[in-house]
C-alpha cells in the first residue's frame, strides 16, 4: 500500500459506465453509485445522441458524478459544440486521433486505445503509443473491433505490460468486454485505476439494465476489498 493509501485508507477502483441514452439509465447509475458515465458522439453506435439529448442527459447528473462525452476521429466542429452545449468534464478519444488534436480543446481528455490494431498488437508498441499521449488524463484500454468500441470483447491484457505506471502517469482505465463476472479477476491481475463497461451492463445496445449496472458496481467494490485488492494509487494507476 503506497503512502497515501495508508493515510487515506482508498481502495476504490474508479467506475465508468459509457454509452447512456435514457434518463432513468442515468438514475440507476447514479444510485448504484458509479463515478462517470458516459456520453457517445459517434454517429454510427447505436448510443450516439443528438446534441439536445445530450443535454437533458447531462442535466440529470448530480456534482461529483463525472460526465465523459466519446469520439471516434471527430472533427473539431463537432467536440466544440458537444463541449459549448453538453458540457463534459472529460473527453474520450477512441479513434486516431492525434496528441495535438486531442489537446488543443481546453478540457481534459482521455486517450482510448486499441489493443491489437496495428502498432498496438505489442507491448512495445503500445507502450510507444501511450507515451506519445502523454499530456492525456488517462489512458483507456479497449479491444481491437471493427466498430471501434462498445463491442462487448476482451484483449489480451498481457499486452499492458510495458504501459508505465504511477504518480504523475495518466491513469490507467480497463475496458473491452467487462462483465460483474469478470471485472473483479480483472482488478485482481491489473489494479487498474479505474474501470469502463458499456455492453456488460445492458440489455439492448444503449438499453441499461440497472441489475447488471448494481451487479457490476458490486464486482468492483468486492475485488478492492479482498486482500491486495485497489493499489491504484490517489491519482495513477
Ligand atoms: O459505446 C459505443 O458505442 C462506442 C462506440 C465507439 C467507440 C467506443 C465505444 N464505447 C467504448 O467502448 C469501450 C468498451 O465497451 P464494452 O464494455 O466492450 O461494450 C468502453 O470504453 C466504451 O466507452
Amino acid at each position: 500500500m503506497s503512502a497515501p493509501e495508508a493515510v487515506l485508507g482508498a481502495r476504490r477502483t474508479r467506475i465508468k459506465i459509457c454509452g447512456l441514452t435514457r434518463p432513468q439509465d442515468i438514475d440507476a447509475a447514479v444510485t448504484a453509485g458509479v463515478d462517470a458515465i458516459g456520453l457517445v458522439f459517434y454517429p454510427p453506435s447505436r448510443r450516439c445522441l443528438a446534441l439536445d439529448q445530450a443535454a437533458a442527459l447531462r442535466a440529470r447528473v448530480p456534482a461529483f458524478v463525472g460526465v465523459t462525452a466519446l469520439f471516434v476521429n471527430p472533427d473539431a466542429q463537432l467536440v466544440r459544440g458537444v463541449i459549448d452545449t453538453v458540457h463534459p468534464d472529460l473527453l474520450q478519444f477512441h479513434g486516431e486521433e492525434p496528441p495535438d488534436f486531442c489537446a488543443e480543446f481546453g478540457v481534459r481528455h482521455m486517450k482510448a486505445f486499441r489493443v491489437g490494431a496495428p502498432g498496438l498488437d505489442t507491448a512495445a508498441g503500445l507502450a510507444r503509443a501511450c507515451v506519445s499521449h502523454g499530456q492525456a488524463a488517462g489512458w483507456l484500454f479497449d479491444s481491437y473491433s471493427a466498430g471501434y468500441g462498445g463491442s462487448g470483447s476482451s484483449f489480451d491484457t498481457a499486452l499492458l505490460a510495458d504501459v508505465p505506471r504511477g504518480a504523475g502517469v495518466p491513469a490507467l482505465i480497463l475496458s473491452g468486454g467487462l462483465t460483474a463476472e469478470t471485472v473483479g479477476g480483472q482488478i485482481a491481475a491489473l489494479k487498474p485505476f479505474a474501470v469502463d463497461v458499456s455492453s456488460g451492463v445492458e440489455s439492448a445496445p444503449g438499453i441499461k439494465d440497472p441489475a447488471r449496472i448494481r451487479a457490476f458496481v458490486q464486482a468492483v467494490r468486492a475485488a478492492d476489498a479482498a486482500p491486495g485488492g485497489f493499489s491504484g494509487g490517489a491519482l495513477a494507476g
